[in-house]
């Protein structure tokens, strides 16, 4: 399954005054999936978002929407992109239908009010599609932002941090919501802080920082990791080097000899080379412990670590 919607190549962005806010990136975003792009404030996410979306120009570098090239064809490609921004809107007295109808106007498209009444039915705001956007609540004029990104019939959406500031109630609807696109056959891009809104949305991360894609990887395949574990084994006595049955690829000796380092999962322990298997071959070899501690690392860990190595 190799059909990326958007496909970005070599892209580089230094903005006047010489910041350079985007270091050779390369990223394709498949069709129909969710993609989390996750990075510490600064990072580069809503500079990727803005040239992507044709909004900010490259240095270098191309990006093409569906095909087609985003500067060059610039209309075509922006056209597919409906984009959720941060901030909330200003139209405080425009009711809900004219915002959302309007946004499709300003696409050049025209007027479709059955379109207009699915989108805002899907996002439960059809009972209030003649209130000014003053009167409604904070979680409702997030909703209307979604609705205007989707008034033009866009095949891509990106939501810049939508859940940013919300409380947990919020966020799982936004969630419900984001779905239900995706189900639609929406292909999503959001951004987020939050490493459990990832967890709990994307197909795919990205982590971004200093303006490099750190990582690209499944959320499955990231969870597998999440899922293992590590056994560190204080030693009474320090070792020179592991014997020869214990070397191993799932163990380390540390620099001191002082501690042995397992790494596992549950599989380990179901193919009978387990914790127990590891602590029946130390009695043998008369390897004493002097004391055990175990870690779980979590996606959070992976961030940290990651976004360390390069500061
Ligand atoms: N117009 C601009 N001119 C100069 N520097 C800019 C401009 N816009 C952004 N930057 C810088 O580029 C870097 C990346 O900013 P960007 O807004 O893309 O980060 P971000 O990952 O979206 O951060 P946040 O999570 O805080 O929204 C920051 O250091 C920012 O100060």
């Amino acid at each position: 399954m190799h059909d990326p919607i958007i496909s970005i190549q070599g892209l580089n962005k230094t903005y006047e005054g010489g910041f350079q806010a985007l270091k050779h990136v390369d990223l394709s975003i498949q069709r129909g999936e969710i993609f989390a792009l996750l990075g510490p404030n600064g990072a580069g996410k809503t500079t990727l978002i803005s040239l992507v979306c044709g909004l900010v120009n490259p240095t270098n570098g191309r990006i093409t929407v569906d095909g087609f090239d985003n500067v060059k064809q610039y209309r075509q490609a922006r056209e597919r992109i409906g984009l959720v921004p941060q901030e909330l809107t200003n139209e405080a007295f425009e009711t809900v239908w004219n915002t959302v109808s309007f946004s499709r106007g300003l696409f050049g498209k025209p007027p479709n009010p059955a379109h207009i009444e699915k989108v805002l039915t899907s996002l439960a705001l059809w009972d209030k599609r003649d209130n000014r956007l003053i009167t409604l609540s904070g979680g409702m004029k997030r909703r209307v932002l979604i609705a205007k990104a989707l008034s033009h019939e866009p095949r891509i959406l990106f939501l810049d941090e939508p859940t940013a500031g919300v409380d947990v109630a919020l966020r799982r609807d936004m969630w419900e919501v984001v779905r239900r696109l995706r189900d639609d056959g929406v292909t999503i891009i959001l951004t987020t802080h939050y490493i459990e809104e990832a967890e709990e949305m994307a197909d795919r991360i990205g982590v971004i920082n200093g303006g490099e894609v750190v990582l690209v990887e499944e959320k499955t395949a990231l969870m597998k990791k999440l899922g293992s574990k590590q056994l560190t084994l204080e030693l009474h006595t320090p070792l020179s080097a592991l014997p020869a049955r214990l070397q191993v690829d799932t163990l380390t000796l540390s620099d001191d000899g002082r501690s042995l380092v397992y790494t596992y999962d549950g599989h380990q322990e179901e193919q009978g080379r387990g914790v127990s298997a590891l602590l029946s071959v130390l009695n043998e070899e008369e390897i004493l412990v002097k004391d055990v501690h175990t870690r779980q690392s979590s996606l959070e860990d992976i961030f940290v670590d990651l976004v360390k190595e390069r500061s």
